[in-house]
């Protein structure tokens, strides 16, 4: 946040000055440098409590997604005719859900979208689509409960990557993908594969997981939110791009534009998970409003 003060009498400039140091230390989100297990955030070779389990998940995550495999979950999933649900009961079932797939969290999953929509609020307290695509940018997670096809952890949490060309090198555990089916057939197997520069990230396929789906019940559904909030659903586990830099080429001009809001977006999701509670009860109203502004009351899931 910046004030600008013109030319104001020298003790009143001071008295603001103090002002405005303390609206930004009390209101702004600080990320914190280490996590609640004492680490720093995504490190995916530290020892921890959590490392052997979450490297055992990319093992199986790396050998299973191929362009096959992706093919047929977004055929199937984009039905959407296993459930009908509205957004908050959604929230509610993630009370159950612990990504295995996290080194930084081990907390329930409910929390998790809290803290990230109210870490965003404290700092851009006036973008209310953001707020609530903070809510619901991991709901895509109820894959895992039973009403929704319980799918194994593999295919739904992670980060994500593109199926049908190299994996890069700078995705997480990448020595893995030597056992993955399409690492070993020409066809996907090189910088382009199955796509061409400057395609557009719409037209490639993503490995299956929690973004894509909640982007396809979202956009099924019709929601109102802004493109900039889908294309956050969507990518936001797609760390090898908006983190590394990597499969840029593939990007078309409007992905650029977006890409801006999901690296901002990127500093809530991650740095706001902690072991402080978010008192539900408490922040419901606010995000049923939200959710009543941008959504149908019951979504096809
Ligand atoms: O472990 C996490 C978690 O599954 C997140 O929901 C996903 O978005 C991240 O990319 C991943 O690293
Ligand atoms: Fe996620
Ligand atoms: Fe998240």
């Amino acid at each position: 946040m910046t004030i600008l003060i013109d030319q104001p009498e020298l003790a009143v400039e001071v008295e603001k000055e103090v002002l405005v140091e303390e609206l930004v230390l009390d209101g702004g989100f600080l990320a914190p440098e280490t996590n609640s297990f004492g680490h720093t955030f995504r490190a995916y070779d530290a020892e921890s409590e959590r490392q052997a389990g979450v490297e055992n998940f990319y093992r199986i995550n790396h050998i299973s997604q191929t362009y096959d495999f992706v093919q047929k979950m977004r055929e199937e999933y984009g039905k959407l005719d296993k459930v009908e649900m509205s957004i908050w009961d959604c929230c509610e079932l993630l009370n159950d859900v612990v990504d295995e797939s996290d080194p930084d969290l081990d907390e329930p999953q409910i929390e998790h979208l809290l803290q990230t929509a109210e870490a965003i609020r404290k700092d851009y307290p006036n973008e209310d689509w953001l707020h609530l695509t903070g809510l619901i940018h991991d709901l895509g997670k109820v894959l895992l409960h039973p009403s929704f096809g319980e799918l194994p952890q593999w295919a739904v949490v992670g980060d994500t990557y593109p199926v049908g060309c190299a994996f890069d090198e700078s995705i997480v555990h990448h020595k893995y993908f030597e056992e993955n089916r399409d690492y070993h057939n020409p066809a996907y197997n090189t910088k382009y594969g199955a796509y061409s520069e400057g395609c557009g990230l719409n037209n490639i396929l993503m490995s299956w997981g929690h973004d894509d789906y909640m982007y396809l019940v979202a956009k099924e559904n019709k929601t109102t939110l802004p493109s900039a909030a889908l294309f956050i659903i969507r990518y936001h586990s797609f760390y090898s791009l908006h983190k590394s830099g990597a499969y840029k080429h593939l990007m078309n001009e409007e992905d650029a534009e977006n890409l801006k809001w999901l690296q901002i977006f990127n500093k809530y999701d991650l740095y706001s998970k902690s072991k402080v509670r978010i008192d539900v009860e408490k922040v419901k109203p606010y995000y049923l409003s939200l959710i009543e502004k941008y959504f149908p009351a019951n979504l096809r899931w």
